[in-house]
């Protein structure tokens, strides 16, 4: 069991109070220059990964303090328990097993008693033989023509990995096969997405856990009426609708046949849950073999994960440096900034990974924490963040712990483009450590011919602190296998993080009650007469709302 011992009173916490006090008045450029081999003691090498962590405000001495609160937390106990299928999601009284959809290795891994391998290869099986007839085109739509569109209608978990992965691993697609996603209620959305498709050669992946979500069954009807418009015979609707959910009754409900669906299970969290059939579009779109690959690199960083001591564990090194700025540093955002355009929707897919699982204020013994829990998380690929946000991350007031990702291999080498980019990887993080000082600012200032009074009105804008901490993980190639671990890598530090800071990570009740009131709202405007039982702002916004539409 967890100590179950809020995170500020764990012994080591006092100690990296102290820690803080001493260490946050050096610059990392001093500890390179105490150790000019920092960087070989501060990275960790995981296959075509390389992950360097040695730009950031931390000594041997933090590391080991941070493993040492790591150890009070029960971490690795708590790692044991995941994996083994304990019902860590106490809560909901569920397991949490994304890891059993990926467990190349077939070990049993036991819910209840019950090996559920077996049931995971058989849904892996049905995958691999339905995306294969998409993707030979052996299954045709209802005029005997192929599938040429695939539109995934789904929302959060259900929507945001297959999203973040079919555009990471582009080009892995198919020519001839697009895949597009609609997730927003908003009738823009499914509008927009059918506007250009023929219902002949279109399949839709009604994807819900629950095949309850108020957006996904709203869009899904509607794809529904598109649909028939055109075909106009229900029986048409089992070849171009397919359903990914644990709720066959809902699912027989809304008339897709049993044999069109594609089943997973309660402890499988639906932010967590790409490795199971919902990824059925990203099996489409690269082919069942690619999304093997997606499944064993996570399973390899599993294995990283779970067998690794833990101050060489790379996701707890993450998860723990995340603290060290997030709890004592009074960072309150962590941005991921893949310099890799294809990973545009890999900080977003993080939104809802991190922030969904870790942005709790209740403690595991059912008391508020009074410490910081999960950051915001956000970001954008370079080198486009450098012309929009970079400015404060330099020069701002907030401290901004950043990941900077790069794959050395680009899948376009188109010119020069490559190198232009990686350059700026490598400048980014070096510039934001080492900054630029005054002497440097006026020597510039000097040598550009400036007089001595325009170089002191100019020169304090110029300077960079710099001492701004950044990870920089270097990837051989952005391929389905090293996404998988990349994925996986972040998950495991969500996972760290959650246990450090004593909350439960796999439940979600903070999104119940704008659904419940959202559901009370709704048939309120279903008519024009003026409301006045909400607060005056509410009934104010709703009784405009009906006198403009
Ligand atoms: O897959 P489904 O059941 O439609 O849920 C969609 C999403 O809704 C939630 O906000 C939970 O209600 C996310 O946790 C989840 O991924």
């Amino acid at each position: 069991m967890l100590p179950n011992v809020p995170f500020d009173q764990l012994p080591s916490y006092k100690k990296l109070k102290s820690h803080y006090k001493t260490l946050s008045q050096k610059h990392i450029k001093a500890l390179f220059e105490e150790d000019p081999e920092r960087s070989k003691k501060f990275s960790i090498r995981f296959g075509d990964i390389l992950v360097d962590y040695s730009k950031n405000r931390i000594t041997s001495r933090t590391r080991s303090y941070l493993i040492q609160l790591a150890e009070e937390a029960g971490l690795s106990g708590a790692i044991e328990q995941m994996f083994k299928g304990e019902k860590i999601n106490a809560t909901e009284a569920r397991a949490v097993l994304h890891t059993a959809l990926r467990n190349r290795s077939n070990e049993p891994v036991l819910v209840d008693g019950k090996d559920v391998m077996p049931d995971v290869n058989e849904v892996l099986a049905k995958m691999k033989e339905f995306s294969g007839k998409v993707r030979s085109g052996s299954w045709k739509g209802y005029s005997g023509k192929e599938i040429t569109d695939i539109v995934n209608i789904g929302i959060g978990g259900s929507d945001l990995g297959p999203v973040m992965v079919t555009e990471a691993l582009k080009a892995y697609g198919k020519d001839g096969l697009s895949v597009h996603f609609v997730s927003n209620v908003d009738g823009t959305h499914i509008a927009e997405t059918v506007k250009l498709l023929n219902p002949e050669t279109t399949l839709f992946m009604i994807a819900s856990k629950t095949f309850t979500t108020q957006e996904t069954m709203a869009n899904a009807h509607s794809a529904r009426s598109w649909f028939l418009e055109k075909a106009v015979d229900q029986k048409f609707v089992k070849k171009h609708f397919v359903a990914i959910s644990t709720n066959q009754p809902e699912v027989e409900k809304f008339g897709i046949d049993p044999d069109n669906m594609f089943g997973f299970w309660d402890w499988v969290g639906g932010r967590y849950s790409l490795w199971s059939a919902i990824g059925l579009s990203i099996a489409c779109s690269i082919g069942f073999q690619n999304f093997e690959q997606l499944l064993s690199g996570a399973h390899e960083m599993d294995k990283h994960f779970r067998t690794t001591k833990l101050d060489r564990n790379i996701p707890v090194i993450l998860g723990l440096l995340g603290v060290w700025y997030n709890d004592f540093f009074d960072a309150q955002t962590q941005a991921i900034l893949p310099y890799d355009q294809y990973m545009h929707r890999f900080a977003a897919y993080f939104q809802q990974g991190d922030m969904e699982s870790n942005g709790k204020s209740m403690g595991r013994n059912g008391k508020p924490v009074n410490y910081q829990t999960g950051p915001v998380i956000w970001g954008e690929p370079g080198t486009n963040g450098q012309h929009a946000f970079y400015q404060l991350i330099h020069q701002g007031t907030k401290l901004i712990p950043c990941d900077f990702i790069a794959p050395a291999i680009s899948h376009n080498p188109i010119g020069d483009h490559h190198k232009m980019l990686l350059s700026n990887f490598f400048a980014q993080t070096e510039a934001l450590m080492n900054g630029k000082s005054d002497e440097d600012v006026r020597a510039e200032l000097k040598t550009s011919g400036k007089k001595p009074e325009e170089i002191d009105a100019i020169a304090p804008f110029k300077i960079f602190s710099g001492n701004r901490p950044t990870n920089s993980i270097l990837v051989k190639k952005i391929t389905p296998k090293v996404l998988g671990s990349l994925i996986a890598m972040y998950e495991h530090k969500i996972f760290v993080q959650g246990v450090i800071w004593n909350i439960y990570s796999f439940d979600q009740w903070g999104v119940e009650l704008g659904k419940q009131l959202a559901n009370k709202i709704y048939p309120e405007l279903q008519n024009d007469w003026p409301v006045n039982n909400h607060d005056s702002s509410t009934n104010g916004l709703i009784n405009q709302y009906k006198r403009w539409r």
